[in-house]
């Protein structure tokens, strides 16, 4: 399995960068990971909510641009739908299992999401109803990932 991970902006803070690196090694073993950073909108704040909406417009053009349309698509949202790690690892094997073998999830900048990428996702995920730090969720997300992998394996790993 493929999987990209589409993201809005950069890493700054050493500790995080870390620790991404820390679980993209660990997944390695199981799937290729390859991390696709998009460029931040930057504006004068505070912005104005049309401001917003052309900035995140403006994002999720270079987020399209970066999903071939064969990769299954996960959009992390708020909004979206809380999965168990054990649904998360039982839809990856299925995606597996139906022959789709890239598979992207795509996490927003400081403003979210466009409608546009939200509308092509084929799923939005959340973590819960609490909003994380864009840069966080990436660390998050790849734990989740690398869980969902030894949960597939049958192999044992942290309670
Ligand atoms: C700082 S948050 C953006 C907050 C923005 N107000 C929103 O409602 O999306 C940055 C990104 O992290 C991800 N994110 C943050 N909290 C999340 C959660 N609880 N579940 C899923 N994704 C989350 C989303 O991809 C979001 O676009």
């Amino acid at each position: 399995m493929r999987i990209q991970l589409i993201t809005v902006g950069k890493i700054k803070e050493k500790y995080l960068r870390m620790g991404v690196e820390d679980y993209i090694q660990r997944i390695t073993p199981y799937a290729k990971v390859e991390v696709t950073e998009i460029t931040e909108e930057k504006g004068q704040e505070p912005l104005s909510p049309a401001e917003i909406e052309q900035l995140v417009t403006k994002e999720g053009e270079r987020i399209l641009r970066a999903l071939s349309s064969d990769t299954y698509a996960m959009a992390l949202a708020i909004q979206g739908v809380a999965f168990s790690s054990e649904t998360l690892a039982n839809h990856l094997n299925q995606l597996a299992t139906y022959g789709r073998s890239k598979v992207a999830f795509i996490i927003g900048g400081s403003y979210g999401l466009s409608k546009a990428v939200l509308q092509r996702a084929d799923y939005s995920l959340s973590f819960s109803k609490m909003t994380f730090p864009h840069q966080l969720m990436r660390m998050l997300l790849l734990e989740q990932v690398y869980r969902s992998f030894k949960i597939n394996r049958g192999e044992t790993y942290h309670k």
